[in-house]
């Protein structure tokens, strides 16, 4: 049987952000945001407010008779932004709608409830934080609930909140949902891409895991200079990303500015990861992101991570080498690939770098 994900290195522990967002205004001194609050950061969007993220319709792509245009709007998406919103995915109103109120439930609950499903000493999996591996680095502004959810055997029910009641079964349904529409794009972007084996890019969406994100509100002041989420590319194949409150928060890095990506109500956000930049050797490129805070609302995302299974290999596919192209990419197993992202800090496209032959 192939590995599952476990002991894969964890986190410094670090405070609870929830909770300190919730302390009396006098005891957010300077000395208690010193860890978050960062110099170089300016978080207003200062990329061109006209240029917004392209729209694909998922159930005009499956259709014969509109595909070819959409699937030409898909390579462009893929091609020139990195970043696209996803309409008419299929994923039924109710799903979504039961997903988000139990999401919100959940971080509802009192700290010592949410505790009981807590990250444990070298596991990514549970509620705290990810890719904190100094004490003298900057914090984000935002507590997360991570989990393993696709292939089923990857599951590990202890870190499944049993509160509110319907919550496994509500993130069972969606990420079920998310993963066929992951699967349906790639499955696309194969076609686009002339790679006639769909599989050698469907197999990228055969493991899934959510990072669910909890943003609160930053009181003082201090919104403008703390970020929710560092700047990073998402190091695996397909991110579909669910901005759960109508709250916006996403920025995306195009042409050296920032770019808010406002919620759609009932879309889904994709991004091309890391991984699909190394399998198309660069033709589709993994985009720089970050999640900025509101003064006044907590804000609430989930992201489905779509993966390969433990046990393969990501390396740059035959079909993007054209003219005999060089790979510009390494070889890597996946098992080591994971191994080398949880290691690293979340800075820009670190990962990439260590992947490219001649950076
Ligand atoms: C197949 O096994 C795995 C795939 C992906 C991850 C993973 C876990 C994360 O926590 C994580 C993450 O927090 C993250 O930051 C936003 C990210 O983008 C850089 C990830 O790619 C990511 O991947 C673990 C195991
Ligand atoms: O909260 C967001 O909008 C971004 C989340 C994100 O980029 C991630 O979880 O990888
Ligand atoms: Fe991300």
């Amino acid at each position: 049987m192939d590995a599952k994900p476990q002991n894969l290195g964890g986190s410094l522990p670090v405070p609870n952000v929830q909770d300190l967002a919730a302390r009396p205004a006098d005891e957010l001194t300077p000395l208690v945001l010193h860890r978050y609050i960062r110099d170089d950061v300016d978080a207003d969007a200062n990329g061109d407010a006209a240029a917004s993220v392209p729209v694909v319709d998922l159930a005009r792509l499956l259709d014969p008779s509109h595909g070819e245009q959409e699937a030409a709007k898909l390579k462009a998406a893929c091609e020139d932004w990195g970043f696209f919103q996803v309409l008419n995915h299929g994923v039924p109103d109710a799903v979504i709608a039961d997903v988000k109120a139990d999401l919100q439930a959940f971080f509802g609950l009192p700290l010592a409830e949410k505790a009981a499903v807590a990250q444990e000493p070298g596991s990514i999996e549970g509620y705290g934080q990810h890719f904190v591996i100094s004490a003298d680095q900057k914090l984000d502004w935002a507590d997360v609930l991570f989990l393993f959810t696709q292939p089923l055997e990857y599951r590990a029910p202890r870190f499944w909140p049993a509160r509110p009641a319907t919550f496994a079964d509500s993130l069972d349904r969606y990420s079920g949902e998310v993963q066929r529409v992951a699967t349906s794009l790639l499955a696309a972007m194969a076609a686009n891409l002339g790679v006639a084996d769909a599989r050698k890019l469907t197999r990228i969406a055969d493991s899934q895991s959510m990072r669910i994100n909890y943003y609160p509100a930053c009181p003082g002041g201090a919104h403008g200079r703390v970020l929710g989420l560092s700047p990073h590319s998402d190091a695996v194949g397909l991110t579909l990303l669910l901005q759960v409150s109508a709250v916006p928060g996403l920025q995306i890095r195009r042409h050296g500015a920032w770019v808010s990506v406002d919620p759609i109500p009932g879309a889904l956000v994709a991004n091309v990861g890391d991984v699909v930049e190394v399998l198309t050797n660069g033709r589709y490129k993994s985009i720089e992101h970050r999640a900025v805070v509101s003064p006044t609302h907590d804000r609430v995302s989930v992201a489905a991570f779509h993966s390969a299974k433990f046990g393969g290999t990501y390396a740059p596919l035959e079909e993007t080498m054209v003219h005999g192209e060089p790979p510009g990419y390494k070889t890597i197993s996946v098992e080591d690939y994971v191994r080398m992202l949880l290691s690293c800090k979340l800075e820009g496209k670190n990962i990439m770098d260590a992947m490219k032959i001649n950076p």
